[in-house]
């Protein structure tokens, strides 16, 4: 490891700026690290926080301001010179090469170890599955980038960082797809890495984790810096205040759900009963399910135990043995059909199933219910007045930050973007939403704007099936809660048995099956 020169913190940033057109995405924004520390960059969506990144990482360049190492100015002119720095970066939005393992994506732009004239590939794995062992020991190493879950991603992406030593690991919203003992596993890793001097620069929106990990913070407001210190002379409070420019924290806080009763009135709702009886996963084991109106049903687990499968399932976006009804009517079309009979779905990889780039942030958010926005009901084209009122009462409700809604939303932050994902079933009759990591990347105000968007869907005698790894959000918002693992249903948790212990036990393996070990598989039908 590099020592610090000592003439000044190992890096700072002062006086960044970086516009985009009419949008200052860094408006003289100030940061200070310390070599060996772990510090908090926190922010509401849109605040700047991935802009300053990308300029550290050599992605974009300044348009003012001066960043020093070890006291000297320097400029990072690309992402090589960043990489010479051991500055060392895991963005949010994940950046594996979809056809390579673990292990080729780790030694991509990297020195290979050789034997004589040949790439030592031995020596390439023996690397990667070290430091694998250390932070991931499930994590397969020889399965394509593209066959990892989210999650299984974000560890071969900290694999991959941590393959040559490293003097900076920024890592942006590292925990946000992982589950609670995967977070914790994260964790040691920073803390382990900051006690051999490696300065660690943590991007979260999980204040709780922020207060617990980070000995330092930094908080961004509209590209400025306006509030940074030590952890300990901070609470959650203060920290809300700051990113949202003194407003209290009350939207922050989710009220829990008295679980000693059912939610008042739900038996009696009218509605559609959703009912699933499939078999799927690796285990290709039976799972029922049957969601009444009214009802939140959480779907939790680790990393690959099939609830992003599920609920693809459910959606009609992937296959499976079994039978899948609304109403006692059996579905059997694919997505289309799906929205048809009102169901809805928030896919938990926004960029590659939530969104089409080429379109406009607008025409995302119509392109569901194209037909509710014709100027004449009988003739199929789209009023872009009504999709333009629309976009707008969906971007006030869910406070989306765009410069402008004709644009792509690659032009969004990542939480924006989520906002997008969500925001177009707002206004609609839903019958079923089908969600999976509502409020992935989406600061603390929103969270609560769309967990209230959640309970009001529920309200209206829709079921709501959410799959999420963050485990407040969970207890904050399920009736009921399916501990998945591999596709196995292994635990159903509701009323007073669902407590934050139980779930995590749950999680771990530490509850019998709910169904017991002999299962019959479900009719021999596929689900088109
Ligand atoms: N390529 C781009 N083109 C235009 N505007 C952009 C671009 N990238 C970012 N922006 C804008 O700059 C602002 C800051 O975005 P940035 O991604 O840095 O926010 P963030 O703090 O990382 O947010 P989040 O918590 O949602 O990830 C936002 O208003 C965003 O819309």
């Amino acid at each position: 490891m590099t020592e610090a020169s000592g003439t000044g913190p190992f890096l700072a940033l002062s006086g960044l700026i970086r516009h985009f057109g009419a949008t200052k995405a860094l408006d003289g924004a100030d940061l200070v690290i310390e070599a060996g520390s772990v510090h908090a960059l926190v922010g509401e969506n849109g605040a700047g926080k991935s802009t300053l990144i990308k300029t550290l990482s050599g992605l974009y360049q300044p348009g003012g301001g001066s960043i020093r190492l070890d006291g000297a100015d320097i400029a990072i002119d690309g992402p090589k010179a960043a990489e010479a720095l051991g500055f060392r970066f895991i963005h949010q939005e994940l950046n594996l090469v979809p056809h390579f393992d673990a292990v080729g994506n780790a030694w991509i732009g990297r020195r290979h170890p050789r034997r004589g004239p040949f790439l030592d590939h031995r020596a390439m794995r023996r690397r990667v599955a070290e430091i694998a062992a250390r932070i991931a020991p499930d994590l397969p190493l020889d399965r394509p980038a593209i066959r990892l879950t989210p999650g299984q991603r974000q560890m071969a992406e900290i694999v991959r960082a941590l393959i040559e030593p490293a003097r900076l690991v920024v890592m942006d919203e590292p925990t946000s797809s992982l589950s609670e003992g995967e977070a914790e596993r994260l964790h040691k890793v920073v803390r382990r890495l900051a006690e051999e001097g490696t300065a660690v620069l943590f991007i979260s929106h999980r204040l709780d984790e922020v207060l617990e990990l980070c000995g330092s913070y930094t908080v961004l407001r509209n590209g400025r810096t306006v509030g940074a210190g030590p952890i300990a002379g901070i609470d959650r409070a203060g920290l809300v205040a700051l990113m949202s420019g003194g407003a209290s924290d009350h939207a922050a806080v989710d009220p829990m759900r008295d679980r000693s009763a059912p939610p008042a009135g739900r038996s009696e709702r009218p509605g559609a009963l959703f009912s699933a009886d499939l078999a799927f996963g690796p285990a290709n084991a039976r799972f029922t399910l049957e969601a009444r109106p009214g009802e939140i049903i959480g779907l939790y687990g680790l990393v690959g135990s099939g609830r992003s499968s599920l609920l693809k399932i459910l959606w009609g976006a992937s296959v499976a043995r079994g039978t899948i009804t609304i109403a006692g009517r059996k579905l059997v079309g694919g997505p289309a059909d799906r929205i048809r009979k009102g169901i809805a779905y928030v896919p938990e990889d926004r960029r590659r199933e939530g969104f089409a780039a080429t379109l406009s942030i607008e025409d995302n958010l119509a392109l569901a219910h194209l037909a509710d926005f014709r100027a004449v009901a009988a003739v199929p084209i789209s009023s872009r007045g009504k999709i333009r009122q629309f976009a707008a009462g969906v971007g006030a409700r869910l406070r989306l930050v765009a410069a402008r809604l004709d644009r792509s939303p690659m032009t969004l932050s990542g939480g924006n973007q989520q906002k997008l994902v969500f925001g177009r079933w707002l206004g609609r009759t839903i019958r079923v939403l089908l969600v999976d990591e509502p409020t992935r990347g989406v600061d603390v105000g929103a969270k609560a704007e769309i967990h209230a968007e959640m309970r009001r869907i529920a309200a209206e005698s829709a079921s709501v099936i959410m799959a999420t790894s963050d485990i407040e959000e969970l207890l904050a918002l399920s009736d009921r809660v399916l501990v998945l693992q591999t596709g196995r249903l292994i635990a159903e948790l509701g009323g007073t048995t669902l407590t934050r212990s139980a779930v995590v036990a749950a999680a771990f393996g530490h509850a019998p099956s709910p169904s017991g070990p002999a299962v019959p598989r479900p009719s021999e039908e596929f689900i088109a």
